[in-house]
């Protein structure tokens, strides 16, 4: 060793020669490494006392074994060791070590790399793993990507939330398993493939247990190096209670809080629809307008509350007489509107009649038991194509109306007469 020493000083790595666990020869390297004010102040040290406490015992391990004689030229397999300089901080250095000679008598050759700078990298990754794990796992979203043939190939475990199956029951499957309607599926793979990406894309999705939620999704296309579709990468969240919400808030908007049936907006949405309809293909349309007779009277004698229930039971009278296709709404007060699609004025008239005798035979009471009736005056308009709007309809409606009022109530009234 000693013939040339230098060379031992020009190396990168840290090389300490000890015998009987002192320090005998130390290069520039291990001096900096360990951060000593020179080499001469490592001399005669031992150099398990710059190991740190938990190492030592592997260490000096490590160290008999390669200590045997005989062994010489023989380095043991490099391993990290926490290392605690002169200074007293802390590295982390990957040693190896082999027996060798020092003026003829037996000495363990160490080697050392500072690997401080690496592990601190690592360390850095590994956190920064364990947060995105972290966040990953705990993401109420479900993280997806498919291929092009829209097999899962991963999913993540917000899925156990949101479709109560295990990652690994989708993995492998087509996305189409867990699609109730099946053309959500098709408009989604539609703007994907036209857009390239959607947001907030609405669909349904059935739940493990057989529960149908609804869900959004927000999604791009994937490409492969030559530009063909490879897939879809993305996540959908459960929006159900949100929808509900929606749905709930718009049943109010529509709905008559009294009867519940439709109030006048939605009522008159429907007839605006329905009249479009009309107006392009031609089919038949009949609209009814009902008013209550004497219903001044009514709350006069019995009172609001007992008026009230009068408009409840008049309202599902109206409706037993209608089929899954007709509308019924309320205009307002006790006025009512009766939409009658694919109805000509001839079979509007029949079902006029049916709903004036099913109010005739509403038998009331009040609170005090005792019994009173009421009746409805109705006014039937059929559309015409060369109707302007449906403004113009709703106005022969409610003049017939106004003619029934005016003829004695109970009755019905049209300004037109089948075949017209
Ligand atoms: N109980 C109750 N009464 C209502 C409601 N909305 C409107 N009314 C009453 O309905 C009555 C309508 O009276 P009028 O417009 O004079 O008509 P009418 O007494 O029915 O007479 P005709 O329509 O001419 O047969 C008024 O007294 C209103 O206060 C309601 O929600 N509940």
């Amino acid at each position: 060793m000693s013939h040339d020493l230098r060379l031992l000083h020009l190396l990168p790595a840290a090389v300490l020669v000890t015998q009987d666990g002192a320090i005998r020869f130390a290069n520039a390297a291990s001096v900096e490494l360990l951060e000593a004010p020179s080499a001469d102040r490592l001399i005669g040290r031992l150099s398990g006392d710059f190991v740190h406490p938990i190492d030592q015992v592997r260490s000096s391990n490590r160290i008999q074994q390669v200590a045997v004689p005989g062994q010489a030229g023989r380095p043991n397999k490099s391993s990290e060791f926490r290392i605690r300089t002169a200074r007293g901080n802390l590295r982390m250095v990957l040693i190896s070590s082999m027996a060798t000679e020092w003026d003829g008598a037996p000495a363990v050759l160490m080697c050392g790399l500072d690997m401080t700078h690496q592990s601190e990298i690592e360390a850095q990754l590994r956190e920064s793993e364990q947060n995105f794990r972290r966040l990953f796992d705990s993401l109420q979203d479900v993280y997806y990507r498919t291929n092009a043939q829209g097999v899962v190939q991963h999913v993540g475990p917000g899925v156990r939330r949101v479709l109560g199956y295990e990652p690994h029951e989708i993995e492998g499957r087509t996305a189409e398993s867990y699609y109730p309607h099946s053309s959500d599926r098709d408009a989604f793979k539609a703007a994907i493939l036209a857009d390239g990406e959607v947001s907030d894309f609405p669909g349904q999705m059935v739940r493990r247990d057989g529960q149908v939620i609804d869900i959004s999704i927000s999604s791009h296309a994937l490409y492969d190096h030559a530009g063909n579709f490879a897939g879809v990468e993305g996540i959908y969240r459960d929006v159900t209670q949100r929808k509900n919400l929606e749905r709930e808030l718009q049943r109010l908007a529509t709905t008559d809080m009294l009867t519940g049936i439709a109030n006048r907006r939605a009522f008159l949405e429907t007839a605006e629809s329905a009249y479009a309809h009309s107006c392009h293909s031609g089919e038949p349309l009949t609209l009814l307008m009902l008013d209550l007779d004497h219903f001044k009277a009514i709350n006069d004698r019995y009172g609001h509350l007992e008026g009230d229930r009068a408009l409840v039971a008049f309202a599902q009278a109206v409706k037993s007489q209608l089929r899954a296709s007709d509308a019924v709404g309320r205009l307002g007060g006790e006025e009512f509107g009766v939409l009658l699609p694919l109805t000509t004025l001839a079979e509007g008239l029949e079902a006029a009649h049916r709903i004036l005798q099913s109010v005739r035979a509403l038998q009331l009471n009040d609170d005090t038991g005792q019994a009173y009736r009421i009746t409805t005056s109705l006014g039937v308009g059929a559309f015409r194509q060369s109707d302007r709007s449906l403004r113009d309809m709703l106005d022969r409606a409610d003049q017939a109306l106004y003619l029934a009022k005016h003829r004695g109530r109970d009755q019905i009234a049209s300004l037109e007469t089948p075949g017209d």
